[in-house]
């Protein structure tokens, strides 16, 4: 398969504070990656510095071999990577189909439309004219969802999808997974729940303390690998990628 993106010893930093270190990240075309880790572990810092919210050094993420850090986000989005961020973050004064249109600002060509967003998720086409956040939590997971989707992004970056939702929804939203990733898009999902996370992934990232503790085949890692990843290893653990 083809590598679609690789960060090189990434680091990020808040002002004087080193949040990551040394980051070696690998997705390639149609890859689905599960980065998991303890709260404050980077995984949303490595989400930002992806997508441009966080500026970091430019070799240290190459996007098709070219160098993206520290681009300003709309132009990552141009160039095919979309977040659904923690929080779904959706426009308060707009209307579901408004806040659905605003992801499309990058007129990326490829199969995701409005009817697209509307036929994965149906109940989006019936509340389409209400506030975006008049709609349940679930719902609004799924504008977020949709709206990154609107950018035909090559890489969907999904931050704790799950958070706050319950496990009926939270069912339902990983439902779509399958459909989303059917013409070869590749996903990032971040996630507390381990389970669910390795389960829906091709390929798990631990992080520890800013650093990748365990990375390998999600089918390849065991449940101790990834406790011992989770809660603290000395070494880094690679295996079977
Ligand atoms: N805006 C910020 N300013 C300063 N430090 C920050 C900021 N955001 C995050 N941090 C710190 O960076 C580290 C990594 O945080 P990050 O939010 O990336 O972790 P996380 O793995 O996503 O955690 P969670 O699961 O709680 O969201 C933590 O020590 C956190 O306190």
């Amino acid at each position: 398969m083809k590598s679609l993106l690789t960060t090189h010893q990434l680091e990020a930093r808040y002002g004087d504070f080193q949040a990551l270190f040394g980051i070696d990240m690998h997705i390639q075309e149609g890859d689905a990656v599960a980065l998991i880790g303890s709260n404050g572990a980077g995984k949303s810092t490595l989400m930002k510095s992806l997508c441009g919210l966080i500026s970091v050094a430019p070799d240290s993420v190459l996007l098709d071999g070219q160098p993206i850090g520290g681009l300003p986000s709309h132009e990552i989005v141009r160039r095919g990577i979309a977040m659904v961020p923690e929080g779904r973050k959706l426009f308060r004064s707009l209307s579901v189909e408004e806040n659905l249109r605003i992801g499309a600002f990058a007129q990326r060509k490829g199969p995701w439309t409005l009817e697209r967003v509307f036929a994965l998720f149906p109940i989006l086409k019936e509340k389409r004219a209400l506030p975006g956040t008049s709609l349940s939590g679930g719902q609004q997971q799924m504008v977020a969802i949709g709206r990154a989707l609107m950018s035909n992004p090559k890489l969907l970056l999904c931050d704790e999808i799950s958070l706050g939702l319950s496990p009926a929804v939270i069912q339902d939203i990983y439902a779509a997974l399958p459909s989303i990733r059917a013409e070869g898009l590749s996903v990032v999902i971040v996630e507390q729940d381990i389970d669910t996370a390795v389960r829906s992934a091709k390929h798990v990232y631990c992080l520890m303390h800013g650093r990748v503790s365990l990375h390998g085949a999600s089918d390849a890692v065991s449940k101790q690998q990834i406790s011992a990843a989770y809660f603290g290893l000395e070494d880094k653990e690679v295996v079977n990628t």
